[in-house]
């Protein structure tokens, strides 16, 4: 085989409880990932060295040298082969870059299912989830795709069945914010507030909305812990969130670490509605509607 292409989906986070800060500089979680219909592409095709280029909205964001999570991840996969396979990467971008929407994550899960095809190794699942986890911790998210809980630093998954589509609409923002950033400012806010910080537990009823697919109680049951610490990086995001329970959100919250913030509406109808009423107001530049649960890293 000369050339694979992978399909992978961004992500929003239903719930995420953060706890307290570990030694090794991250955080335990209670992390619910549900992945979303805006995707990344990821081809490789043969070649003696690894190398990526990106194409599309975002590309000029996105490093092409060894900082680039594709590129990693290709070494990553072909250091667990034991060779010194190569590869062209292609990846055409739709997620937005440092957006909370895990668009590196997604290509480095892309690169790792178009490697081991275009490599022709038959890795099963499992080793490509380990591989992964040591890449980032949303990369095994990216890779199972639907609706799973995140614990440890997000990346010990169990998958979550959801009784139904959401449909959501996501705000972009000019500019990115650092995940690390995000959390080093929501330990500084706790350190401020001199609160006990609570171990992370999973909303029952955020569960049950999920299993139900109510869409009225997920939007009631929405939360994110680095919302406060975003906002308070980009205050802007305020009025933004604001904008969209106007329009008749369910729910309006950051996704991840932001600054993509995240509306559920009733309906694709609703969502359309929703994307355009922000969009022509100036509350935002971009709205995209997008729905989930969708599949993660897929074979085309
Ligand atoms: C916040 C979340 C929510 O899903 O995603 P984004 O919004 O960035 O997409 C994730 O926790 C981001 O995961 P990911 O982007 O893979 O982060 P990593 O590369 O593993 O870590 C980047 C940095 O984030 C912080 N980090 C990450 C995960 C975690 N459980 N605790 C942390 O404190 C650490 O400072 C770490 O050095
Ligand atoms: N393939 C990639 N796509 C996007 N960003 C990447 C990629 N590889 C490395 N990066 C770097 O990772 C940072 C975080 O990107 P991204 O995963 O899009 O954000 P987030 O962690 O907020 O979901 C970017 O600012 C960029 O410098």
């Amino acid at each position: 085989m000369s050339s694979v292409t992978v399909r992978v989906p961004a992500k929003v986070n239903v719930q995420l409880s953060v706890g307290p800060l570990r030694e090794d500089g991250f955080h335990d979680l209670v992390n619910v990932f549900h992945a979303v219909s805006i995707f990344d592409e990821v081809t490789a095709k043969e070649s003696e060295a690894i190398t990526v280029s990106v194409s599309g909205k975002w590309s000029n964001q996105v490093p092409v040298d060894d900082g680039n999570l594709a590129i990693k991840a290709a070494r990553a996969l072909a250091k667990h082969a034991g060779r010194g396979y190569g590869a062209d990467l292609l990846i055409q971008k739709d997620i937005p870059v440092a957006g909370g929407m895990a668009g590196g994550s997604a290509d480095a899960a892309g690169a790792l299912v178009a490697c081991n095809e275009l490599w022709g190794l038959g890795l099963p699942f499992e080793d490509l989830m380990e591989i992964a986890a040591d890449l980032g911790s949303d990369v095994p998210f990216s890779l199972l795709g639907g609706t799973a809980v995140g614990t440890g630093r997000g990346e010990q998954l169990s998958e979550l069945p959801t009784g139904g589509v959401f449909h959501w609409v996501f705000a972009l923002a000019d500019g990115g914010l650092s995940t690390a950033s995000v959390y080093a400012e929501c330990d500084r806010l706790r350190e401020a507030s001199a609160a006990e910080v609570p171990w992370p537990q999973l909303d029952d009823s955020l569960m049950e909305a999920l299993g139900t697919g109510d869409a009225y109680a997920l939007g009631a049951h929405l939360s994110n812990d680095l919302q406060e610490a975003a906002l308070s990086l980009r205050p802007e995001l305020g009025p933004t969130l604001e904008a969209g329970r106007q329009h008749g959100a369910l729910g309006a919250i950051v996704s991840g670490s932001g600054p993509t913030c995240a509306f559920l509406a009733i309906d694709a109808l609703h969502a359309r509605d929703l994307a355009r009423g922000l969009t022509t107001t100036g509350a935002a530049h971009t709205a995209v509607p997008a729905h989930g649960p969708v599949a993660g890293a897929t074979l085309l």
